[in-house]
C-alpha cells in the first residue's frame, strides 16, 4: 500500500517523510480492520480509504493556519488523524459524540504513537475547553450555519472556521449568519478522486 500512496502524494506538492506514510498506511489498515467490527465508514475497501478519507483530508493541511485545532464530528479522526500526522508540530482535539468512533480515534492515537492528538468524547455544543482554538475543523459534519451556530464558542477571537466540503456550497455562504463572513474558499484537487472538493474558510465579524 505504500507504493499506492507514493504514487498518490507525486500528483501533490505534499512533503510527507517516510515514517509519516508509515503512519498514514498503518491508519488505514486499522480502520480497514475495525471498520468490519464497528461500521466506522461505508467506504470498506482500503485502496478507496486511501483516496477518499486519506488524501482527501491531508489536502487541507497547507491551508492551516496557527497551532492548535479542533475537528468537531470528526467520526474515526477525518480529518483530524491525517492532519496531526502530517503536522507533528500543530496540536489536534478530535472530538466526537460517538463512544465507539472516539474509542478508534483514541486506539490509533496509541498504535500510531501520535503525541498531538487528545481524543474527546462529547457533543460539541456542551465542550467547553479553558484553552481556545486557532481553528475549528470539520468534514461531513453540518451545513455551515449549523457549524457556526454550534460551534461559535471553541476559536479564539481571531480563529478561523475550516469546513471541507463536495460541490461548492453557494447557497449556505449566501445565507450566512451576519455575526460571520467567508474569508475564502479554496478549490481543492485530490489525486484520483472524481467530483468536485472545497474548503471552506470562515471567520467571525469583530
Ligand atoms: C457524517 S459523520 C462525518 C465523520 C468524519 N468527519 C468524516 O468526514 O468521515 C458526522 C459525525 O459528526 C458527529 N456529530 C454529529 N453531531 C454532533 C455533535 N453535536 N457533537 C459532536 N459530534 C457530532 C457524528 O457522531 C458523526 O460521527
Amino acid at each position: 500500500m505504500i507504493n499506492r500512496l507514493e504514487a498518490l502524494l507525486a500528483q501533490t506538492s505534499l512533503v510527507v517523510t517516510d515514517t509519516q506514510k508509515q503512519q498514514l498506511v498503518a491508519l488505514v489498515t486499522l480502520l480497514h480492520k475495525w471498520n468490519k467490527a464497528y461500521n466506522l465508514t461505508s467506504i470498506r475497501d482500503p485502496e478507496n480509504m486511501l483516496i477518499k478519507h486519506i488524501m482527501d483530508s491531508l489536502v487541507v493541511s497547507p491551508y492551516l493556519e496557527g497551532e492548535r485545532f479542533i475537528d468537531v464530528g470528526t467520526g474515526p479522526g477525518l480529518p483530524g488523524l491525517p492532519l496531526a500526522i502530517m503536522n507533528p508540530d500543530k496540536e489536534f482535539v478530535l472530538l466526537d459524540s460517538l463512544g465507539k468512533r472516539i474509542r478508534f480515534v483514541t486506539q490509533a492515537v496509541h498504535e500510531l504513537k501520535l503525541t498531538n492528538v487528545t481524543p474527546v468524547q462529547s457533543r460539541v455544543e456542551k465542550y467547553h475547553p479553558e484553552i481556545k482554538f486557532d481553528g475549528v475543523l470539520s468534514r461531513a459534519f453540518a451545513s455551515l450555519e449549523d457549524m457556526l451556530h454550534w460551534c461559535k464558542h471553541l476559536p479564539k477571537p481571531d480563529g478561523l472556521f475550516y469546513a471541507l466540503k463536495g460541490v461548492k456550497p453557494t447557497g449556505e455562504i449566501k445565507t450566512l449568519n451576519t455575526k460571520f463572513k467567508l474569508e475564502v474558499a479554496h478549490k481543492l484537487t485530490v489525486p484520483e478522486l472524481e467530483g468536485e472538493r472545497h474548503l471552506i474558510v470562515m471567520s467571525e465579524i469583530k
